[in-house]
């Protein structure tokens, strides 16, 4: 099994020969130029990680992190944390949201078990589970950091899973009750941004309970007090491993040459962990949307990632990614497709050098 060390040292920034290649083949696409905007970049930077301008769109599937998080028992969700395994079962059937976006957008769907609290039976789910649930940060760290590094490597392996699969594109989600407020405080550890000004209301929080939500992540912060310079450390101490799990997909992402599209805030969040474990990982990744969480846009300028999507979205599942992928694809018939200016005799008073 590849371990994360492996990984961390293995990780090239992607080819920019390639990417810069990808961008002079846009320029020469009879349009107005940049005219596709962040789909544009998109195909860019999905160039570099392969290595090559002839990009290949190929085969999407979007992996979902499934989880639960011991803070939940502090009163910051709507719901209960069972909601976690109901909605990865449905997943696993493929009846949960994600799944009837990503059937229209031709993705499938792979749920991952890497530390739901109870059991599921759906065939469709992936069972790697690190732990049945995390502990609540604000009485112990949520996981020693020998689970951390277990969830890290886990996600490695789903990755390495997929590439064998012969995806080449791959969306990433997650389920977890609870995520917001473990993604929220660990932002706010990376970012040094007080804990009020990157919480929002999750999946729906009266104003009294949103208040909570907050203290709970200043108090537990404190008493945590996570390396901010240390990914692993602020995984294990106020995250998940949900997020810990995305984390380490990107990793793997990033060592397997495969680019991985991000959700919202939580897909946000275990990114720039990620990318304190290993920089080079930012290079792999694509934004899809930003979340209407306060801090989902933060997240993405701290990535240096630009979304196409800005349509208020914060459902999570990788439902981002679903949206994504079909833009994608209309973005590659255009870059593949289409004329150039010289092959339709349109002369371009300023030709780009
Ligand atoms: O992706 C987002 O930006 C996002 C924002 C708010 C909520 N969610 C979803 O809602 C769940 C977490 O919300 P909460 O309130 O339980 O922390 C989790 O299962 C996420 O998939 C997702
Ligand atoms: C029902 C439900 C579905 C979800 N999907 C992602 N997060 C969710 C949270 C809830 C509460």
């Amino acid at each position: 099994m590849l371990t994360l060390q492996n990984v961390i040292d293995s990780i090239k920034e992607p080819d920019q020969a390639a990417a810069d290649l990808a961008r002079r083949r846009w320029d020469s696409v009879a349009k107005p130029l940049n005219s596709l905007g962040a789909l544009e970049r998109d195909l860019v930077r999905i160039a570099g990680v392969q290595g090559t301008p002839r990009i290949t769109i190929g085969n999407k599937a979007i992996v979902v992190m499934c989880a639960d998080n011991g803070i939940v028992e502090e009163g910051v969700t709507q719901t209960g944390q069972e909601v976690t395994a109901i909605v990865a079962e449905h997943m696993g059937d493929g009846t949960s949201c994600v799944c009837r976006m990503a059937a229209v957008a031709g993705a499938e769907v792979i749920p991952v078990d890497i530390g739901i609290a109870g059991e599921t039976s759906s065939p469709g789910i992936l069972r790697m589970k690190v732990a049945r649930g995390t502990r609540n940060f604000l009485k112990e760290p949520a996981m020693s950091r020998r689970e951390t590094v277990q969830a890290l490597e886990t996600g490695i392996a789903v990755a390495g899973e997929m590439s064998r699969r012969g995806f080449t594109l791959l969306g990433s989600g997650e389920m977890g009750i609870g995520n917001t407020t473990t993604s929220s405080a660990v932002l706010s550890v990376l970012l040094e941004q007080p804990p009020s000004r990157v919480t929002g209301r999750g999946a729906g929080l009266d104003t009294t309970s949103y208040r909570r939500k907050i203290s709970v992540i200043e108090e537990g912060i404190r008493l945590r007090s996570p390396d901010k310079g240390d990914g692993v450390d602020v995984l294990s101490k106020v995250g998940g491993l949900d997020l810990a799990g995305l984390a380490g997909l990107y990793l793997g992402c990033a060592y397997f040459g495969i680019p991985a599209v991000l959700d919202g805030l939580i897909c946000a969040a275990a990114a720039l962990a990620a990318v304190r474990i290993c920089p080079a990982v930012s290079g792999y990744l694509l934004a899809s949307h930003v979340s209407a969480e306060p801090a989902g846009a933060m997240a993405l300028e701290a990535l240096g990632l630009e979304p196409a999507i800005n349509a208020g979205m914060c459902l999570g599942e990788g439902t981002g990614a679903a949206a994504l992928f079909p833009l994608l694809d209309m973005a590659f018939a255009v870059y593949d497709g289409m004329s150039t200016f010289g092959e339709m005799q349109v002369e371009q008073y300023q030709p780009l050098k």
